[in-house]
Formats: C-alpha cells, sequence, structure tokens
C-alpha cells in the first residue's frame, strides 16, 4: 500500500442533503476521515456550526459527536476535496425534469464536472444518486476525460436505500450493500470504505454498473408497486363494502407477502418513490423495453387517485360542498418522523381542499416550516387541537403519533362537527365511533 492509497481511505461527499449528510456524519462516525461538499454555502455552514438542517431522528447528536471528534469537516470547495479524498461519494439529487417523466441529472453531471479537474492521484468516485440505468457508464468517460490522474481514477455505482427516519440505522446498519465495480481495485476500496459496516457481517453483493444502478429503481419500484397493489384492493373494497384493513391483516400473515408496505391509504409519495418510478419507466421506453415496465404506469395512477379519492370522501362528508366549511388536516410531511414535504400527499390533499373553496388548517410536528414556505396560501395552526377549533371535519393525512394519542373524546368538545376522515388507516375506528365521531377511512366499510 503506497502513500497515496492508505488502508483507511479519506473520504468525500459530495451533496450533504438528506442522504449525503447522513452519509457523512455516519462515516466520521464509524472513525473514518470525512470532508462534506455541497454548492449551498448557508447549508455547508449550518452543518459546521453543528446544527442538521432537517429533521432526522438522532442524527443532531451524532453530528456533535463527528465534528468533536475533528474527523467531519464542511467545505464548499471542490479543490480542497480533489487534494483530500481517496473515495469521492455523488450523493447530489436526481430530481423529476419539469415537465417531464425522467430524471434530472443535472446536479450529477455538475458535481462530476466540478470534482474531476481536481483528482491528480488515484481514486475512487462512488454514485450514490439514484440515476437511470447506462449514467454511471457515460459518467466514467466524462470523470476520466477529465480528472489529472485519466484512468487511474475509476467509477463505482453504490445504490443507498435508506429511508428518512430511520436514515442513521439504515447508514449504520443496512440489509445488504451493492457494490457496482470494474475493477478488483474498485471493490477493495469499497470494502475499505465500508469495513466496519461489513464487519457486522453486511451482506455484499458484486455486480457490474448497470445492475447497481437498476437495484435501486428496482427496489423502489416494488415497494410502490405493492403500496399501490393494497390500495388497489381498497377500490375494490370501496365498490363493494368490504374491509381493505382486515383483507390488508390477512395477507400479511402469509410469510410470502408479508405486511410490510401493505398499509393502504393515501398512498406514496416523498422525494423518491414517485420520481423513480417515473424516470425507470422512461428510462425503460428509452432503450426499447418500456412494455416490460408499463405496469409502473398504473401503479403511479392508482397512487394518484388516491389523493383525489380522500377528497371527494371529505367532501362526501361534508354534504357534497367545501365552501364555508373549516377542515383540520393533520399532517403535511409525506411521512411521519420527516419533515420532507417532496411531493407530500398529505399537503396535495390539503392543496386541493383549500382551492375547492375550504377552510382548511394545517398541522404537523416538524414540517410546518417547509410547508409554509411552500404552500404560504393555506392556514396552520400549531397543534392538533389548535387546527381542529370549530372544525366541521378533521382529516388525518400523515400519521405521526401525536395523532393516534389524541383522545377523541376531548377533541369533540373542540369541534363543530364530530367526523374524522383517516387517511392513513391510523386510528382505532371503534374508540373514535364509541366516543360519537362519524369516522370514516377509504377501504373501510
Ligand atoms: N432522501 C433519501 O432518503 C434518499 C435519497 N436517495 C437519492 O439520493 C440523491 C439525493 O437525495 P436527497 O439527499 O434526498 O436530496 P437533497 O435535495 O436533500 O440533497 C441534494 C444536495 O445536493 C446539493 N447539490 C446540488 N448540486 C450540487 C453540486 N453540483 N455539487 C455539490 N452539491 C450539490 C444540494 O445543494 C443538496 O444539498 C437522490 O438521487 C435520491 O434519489 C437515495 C436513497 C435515500
Ligand atoms: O430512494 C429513497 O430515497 C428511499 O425511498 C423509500 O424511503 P422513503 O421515501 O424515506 O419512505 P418510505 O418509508 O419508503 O415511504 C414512502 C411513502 O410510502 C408511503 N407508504 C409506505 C408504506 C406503506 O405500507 N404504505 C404507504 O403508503 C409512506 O407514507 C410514504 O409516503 C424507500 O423505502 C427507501 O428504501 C429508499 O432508499
Amino acid at each position: 500500500m503506497n502513500h497515496e492509497e492508505p488502508e483507511t481511505p479519506r473520504l468525500t461527499v459530495i451533496g450533504t442533503g438528506y442522504l449525503g449528510a447522513t452519509h457523512a456524519i455516519c462515516m466520521a462516525v464509524l472513525g473514518f476521515e470525512v470532508l462534506g461538499v455541497d454548492v449551498d454555502q448557508h447549508k455547508i455552514d449550518r452543518l459546521a456550526s453543528g446544527e442538521v438542517p432537517f429533521f432526522e431522528p438522532g442524527l443532531p447528536e451524532l453530528l456533535g459527536k463527528a465534528l468533536d471528534s475533528g474527523r467531519l469537516r464542511f467545505t464548499t470547495s471542490f479543490e480542497e476535496a480533489g487534494a483530500f479524498g481517496d473515495v469521492h461519494f455523488v450523493c447530489v439529487g436526481t430530481p423529476q425534469q419539469a415537465g417531464s417523466d425522467a430524471a434530472d441529472l443535472s446536479y450529477v453531471d455538475a458535481a462530476v464536472r466540478s470534482l474531476a479537474p481536481h483528482l491528480r492521484r488515484r481514486a475512487l468516485v462512488v454514485g450514490k444518486s439514484t440515476v437511470p440505468v447506462g449514467t454511471a457508464a457515460r459518467l466514467t468517460g466524462l470523470v476520466q476525460d477529465l480528472a489529472p490522474a485519466g484512468k487511474d481514477v475509476e467509477l463505482a455505482w453504490n445504490p443507498e436505500f435508506l429511508r428518512e427516519g430511520f436514515a442513521v440505522d439504515d447508514t449504520l446498519r443496512p440489509d445488504r450493500m451493492v457494490f457496482g465495480v470494474t475493477s478488483d481495485w474498485a471493490d477493495e476500496r469499497l470494502r475499505a470504505a465500508f469495513k466496519p459496516v461489513l464487519d457486522l457481517g453486511t451482506p455484499v453483493v458484486r455486480t457490474d454498473l448497470a445492475t447497481a444502478e437498476l437495484v435501486k429503481v428496482a427496489a423502489n419500484s416494488f415497494l410502490a408497486t405493492k403500496i399501490s397493489y393494497i390500495n388497489a384492493m381498497a377500490e375494490v373494497c370501496e365498490a363493494v363494502g368490504a374491509d381493505v384493513k382486515d383483507l390488508a391483516d390477512s395477507l400479511a400473515l402469509d410469510d410470502r407477502i408479508g405486511g410490510k408496505f401493505l398499509k393502504p391509504g393515501l398512498g406514496f409519495g416523498g422525494g423518491c418513490l414517485p420520481k423513480d418510478i417515473r424516470a425507470f419507466a422512461h428510462r425503460a421506453e428509452e432503450i426499447g423495453v418500456g412494455q416490460a415496465v408499463s405496469f409502473l404506469r398504473q401503479v403511479d395512477a392508482i397512487n394518484r387517485r388516491r389523493r383525489a379519492r380522500t377528497v371527494d370522501l371529505v367532501r362526501e362528508l361534508l354534504g357534497g360542498d367545501f365552501a364555508g366549511k373549516r377542515i383540520a388536516a393533520w399532517g403535511a410531511a409525506f411521512k411521519p418522523n420527516s419533515d420532507d414535504i417532496r411531493d407530500a400527499p398529505a399537503l396535495d390533499v390539503a392543496h386541493t381542499m383549500h382551492e375547492l373553496g375550504g377552510d382548511v388548517r394545517v398541522y404537523d410536528p416538524a414540517a410546518l416550516g417547509n410547508a409554509r414556505g411552500a404552500f404560504p396560501e393555506l392556514r396552520y395552526g400549531e397543534s392538533p387541537f389548535d387546527v381542529a377549533r370549530d372544525a366541521d371535519v378533521v382529516v388525518l393525512l400523515t400519521e405521526w403519533s401525536d395523532f393516534r394519542e389524541v383522545d377523541p373524546r376531548a377533541l369533540a368538545q373542540v369541534v363543530r362537527q364530530r367526523r374524522i376522515v383517516d387517511g392513513r388507516h391510523a386510528l382505532d375506528a371503534a374508540q373514535w365511533r364509541a366516543a360519537g365521531w362519524e369516522y370514516r377511512a377509504l377501504g373501510r366499510s
């Protein structure tokens, strides 16, 4: 092992959002020297001062620990990153393109173009962002053309499977790791970069670049399909007066099916599942295998219908009209334990009810700041009770435990009408009905 290739590689993490900040902090906690890099100076300043710019349980404590250890620093300088790192993780965003289902790769390309000219010695660039298949092969050419070290710089793909809300645990103790590599050297470097995680016995799949890219979109597509499957069953239940919760519980008892990602309700949102299935379908069409994954268009359509059907159910409960009605919207984040409002079903529904003339008041335990920024036209409150004052209907849209813990008898004292729509099948229907509430949920008789 020569001087330029230390046994324990120094790491850079390019893009310090939900994924990158978590990765950088956890790798420093695991004992690596880490440099976090972002183009957003404000974000870098916040992280460097010990502030995690988003809600993620356990992460602020680990950031403090990592900064105190002296192993974690942050910068906006790619020159510094190139000089510092042996392994560079690319964690920038790949959102949906405006006006298209395709992934916007401009941030990935920009990050690689900024880093590569500073790669003067042997180094491994590792993509972690979720990308359309074929991206890694294209970036390999780009990075080797632009890097002074030329072909001494290799590219690998290491897709990330963490969930927001469980990001720390998923990073420190992942179910599996996928290493898309083109050489033994790249495989060895990745194994060195993840040594403490692999020492726990984490299974590794070594494969090629294209397979590694595909594993990620295949996993998210499977999860999205499972959710839309149960929501499709909910639609059938609605038509015949059957109960999708009992149906889901019964399916879940079959080990081959399992109960995870089989929760019916308002459907999936967030910065990943919706854009990833669309980008995958789009990419498959581009390469001539659109037919193979055309079901993903249905998965998307079923999911979008959940939002419209939830609005319809509230309208029905209100007697056919939103105008002049006061509506308590419980939840804004795309799921509990997150402040992420990207493609959040909750805010989509709240906003639609507002546009239809409802006087909508939103409360969320963590996402109010983000929601206010994105939807200033909505009204917000400070607690589940605050927004429910004089409400004609309460609509649960994100299943935070705060909402489950509300006593329906106490809430009955502040509302105008005891009506609740449980958009996430999160509440105990019998308990609410016993307290005199009209309880409704999609797919439940
Ligand atoms: N959020 C999640 O739970 C997970 C996300 N992913 C994938 O990881 C990628 C990142 O997602 P998030 O962290 O959620 O996005 P994000 O939007 O929170 O973070 C992206 C970061 O990249 C920075 N950035 C943009 N252009 C840059 C450049 N040229 N150089 C350096 N930094 C730049 C942005 O300022 C931002 O801080 C996406 O491809 C996503 O699909 C994968 C697994 C989990
Ligand atoms: O690529 C990504 O970024 C990540 O996307 C998802 O993680 P995340 O978006 O954090 O959240 P999930 O827990 O998967 O939930 C996604 C959405 O599905 C909804 N959902 C989930 C499960 C379920 O049974 N029903 C259901 O409607 C949630 O409310 C939420 O809106 C995947 O679970 C991660 O493995 C992946 O790394």
